[in-house]
């Protein structure tokens, strides 16, 4: 496997509404085996970003390969079958359900075609294997069988995680995972996702800046809608351009 393979990019990505422009000329790559961090000022537009390289907006311009493949015009479902996991800012969890359940719901949405739903038989198993898979590699083995809703919010975001990994990706997009959790969890976030990059191209949008600089292997600075650095952390902190722009502020 080539550790350093693009699994996902974004080429010449511009974005606008009416006279607004979200994203302009924005180009990135995300390789295996890395945390690839977006950070920005609110406004800069990495959730635009975020949503193009998914599939769930079509950019004014550009193009979007993921695994070799022109997917521009692919919708979101297809682009999650074709190895590309997300997890949003927004809850996606169903309460009610067990861990488990939730995370053979999403392998099953992913693998499932409307028109064979009656030929499941061999989908169940494959997607009670990837959502077992999931909780081991996501380390919820011990609350499998717990019903979501009182998880505490660290196991949430972690069950989220799993929920995108038992669509077996290749490549993540993770939307703010570390988003209102304590020290403790933020470790056990960091550590999970240290251990996924071994095999995945992680794509990550965080506001936590000192996580950022700890899990990064590569950093893309936006302001305005403009990519103003892709870079490693040490090379990010000392650019003065970014020091002036963004960090500065903080
Ligand atoms: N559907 C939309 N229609 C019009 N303008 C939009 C739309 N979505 C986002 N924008 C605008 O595009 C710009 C980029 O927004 P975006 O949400 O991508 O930024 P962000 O970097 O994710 O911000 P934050 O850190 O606050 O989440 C903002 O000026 C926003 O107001």
């Amino acid at each position: 496997m080539n550790q350093h393979e693009t699994l996902l990019s974004g080429q010449h990505i511009t974005q606008r509404w009416g006279g607004l422009t979200a994203l302009d000329d924005v180009s990135l790559e995300i390789e295996r085996g890395t945390v690839h961090a977006v950070i920005g000022t609110n406004g800069a537009g990495k959730s635009t970003l975020i949503n193009i390289l998914s599939g769930e907006l079509k950019p004014t311009e550009g193009q979007v390969t993921l695994l070799g493949n022109d997917v521009t015009r692919w919708s979101q479902p297809r682009r999650a079958r074709g190895g590309l996991g997300r997890s949003y800012q927004r809850n996606t969890i169903y309460p009610d359900f067990t861990v488990s359940e939730n995370c053979r719901l999403a392998a099953q949405a992913q693998i499932q075609r409307p028109w064979v739903w009656w030929n499941n038989a061999q989908q169940c198993q494959i997607s009670t294997t990837n959502a077992s898979n999931a909780i081991l590699q996501a380390g919820l083995d011990d609350v499998s069988n717990s019903i979501a809703g009182p998880l505490s919010h660290g196991q949430k975001r972690q069950l989220e995680v799993a929920m995108c990994l038992s669509t077996h990706p290749q490549v993540l997009l993770l939307d703010e995972p570390l988003a209102g959790m304590g020290a403790e969890e933020t470790e056990r976030m960091l550590a999970l996702l240290e251990q996924l990059k071994q095999d995945h191209a992680i794509l990550l949008v965080e506001h936590d800046m000192d996580a950022v600089f700890r899990i990064a292997d590569r950093i893309t600075v936006m302001v305005n809608g403009k990519v103003i650095a892709t870079d490693t952390p040490a090379n990010i902190r000392s650019n003065p351009d970014v020091q002036t722009a963004y960090l500065g502020e903080h």
